[in-house]
């Protein structure tokens, strides 16, 4: 394992009911910074997430988070060692305010919380704004941005956020996108993105998958220069 190594997975393999989706997912997620999954529609990231919180669990191979295995725990106990998840379809409730959804997920409600939420809503202004508005009434962009606030403002040190760009008007992915970039200062994250453009801004190091299979690894910088290798694994040209 690298020095810094925040989250290492090795030869990780998962099936969805019969079907064998994961074959073997390997790479590394350094202390700080963005850490992007790329690769075509289908070929697993969605999935290596899910593995990672336990709702998918691996069926071989290792996930070790902070020096320990938590391959085999429950997302729970997954989530309370540090893990913060912002999964796809943002999992807001509709009938809740946006403070509401914000308390139901605090696991805490000491001094640090309390900074971490009043960072974050200096960031998204908006969720301030409609505080107690539904959750459901939001826009597109606000119920994103809703789901990444309600991630950070626990004590997480990695947050794993699935294609925070999905849907958004590209104004709006360039506001997600920026506020990604300054919570990268303050914690870790691994995100799994399809806007090769925004993804290319904001990370740091990436790992191609392909079939299940993590096939390519690098530094963000050098990919943007590698056309061969952007149109075999992710299709741009
Ligand atoms: N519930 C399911 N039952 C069967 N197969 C599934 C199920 N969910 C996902 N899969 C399959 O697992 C594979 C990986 O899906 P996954 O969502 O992880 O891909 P992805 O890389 O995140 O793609 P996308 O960007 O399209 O979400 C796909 O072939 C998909 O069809």
């Amino acid at each position: 394992m690298k020095r810094n190594s925040l989250l290492k997975l090795n030869q990780v393999e998962a099936y969805i009911q019969q079907f064998h989706i994961l074959h073997d997912i390997t790479f590394e997620v350094p202390k700080g910074g963005v850490t992007v999954l790329l690769g075509r529609n289908g070929a697993g990231k969605t999935t290596t997430l899910r593995t990672i919180m336990g709702l998918n669990p691996a069926s071989n191979g290792s996930i070790v988070f902070n020096e320990q295995e938590i391959s085999s725990l429950k997302p729970h106990m997954i989530a309370n060692r540090g893990i913060g998840y912002v999964p796809e379809d943002q999992g807001i409730f509709g009938d809740l305010t946006v403070g509401e959804n914000i308390r139901v997920a605090m696991k805490k409600e000491d001094e640090e919380t309390t900074n971490r939420l009043e960072w974050v809503l200096e960031l998204f202004p908006d969720l301030k704004k409609f505080w107690t508005k539904p959750g459901g009434q939001l826009s597109g962009g606000q119920k994103q941005m809703l789901a990444i606030a309600r991630a950070y403002v626990n004590e997480n040190e990695l947050l794993l956020i699935d294609e925070p760009s999905k849907g958004l008007a590209p104004i709006i992915v360039e506001k997600v996108m920026e506020s990604i970039q300054q919570m990268k200062e303050k914690t870790t994250i691994l995100l799994v993105e399809q806007n090769f453009l925004m993804a290319s801004k904001i990370g740091d190091q990436f790992y191609i998958i392909d079939d299940g299979q993590t096939v390519h690894d690098g530094q963000m910088t050098e990919l943007k220069e590698d056309k061969v290798l952007m149109k075999k694994y992710l299709g741009i040209s």
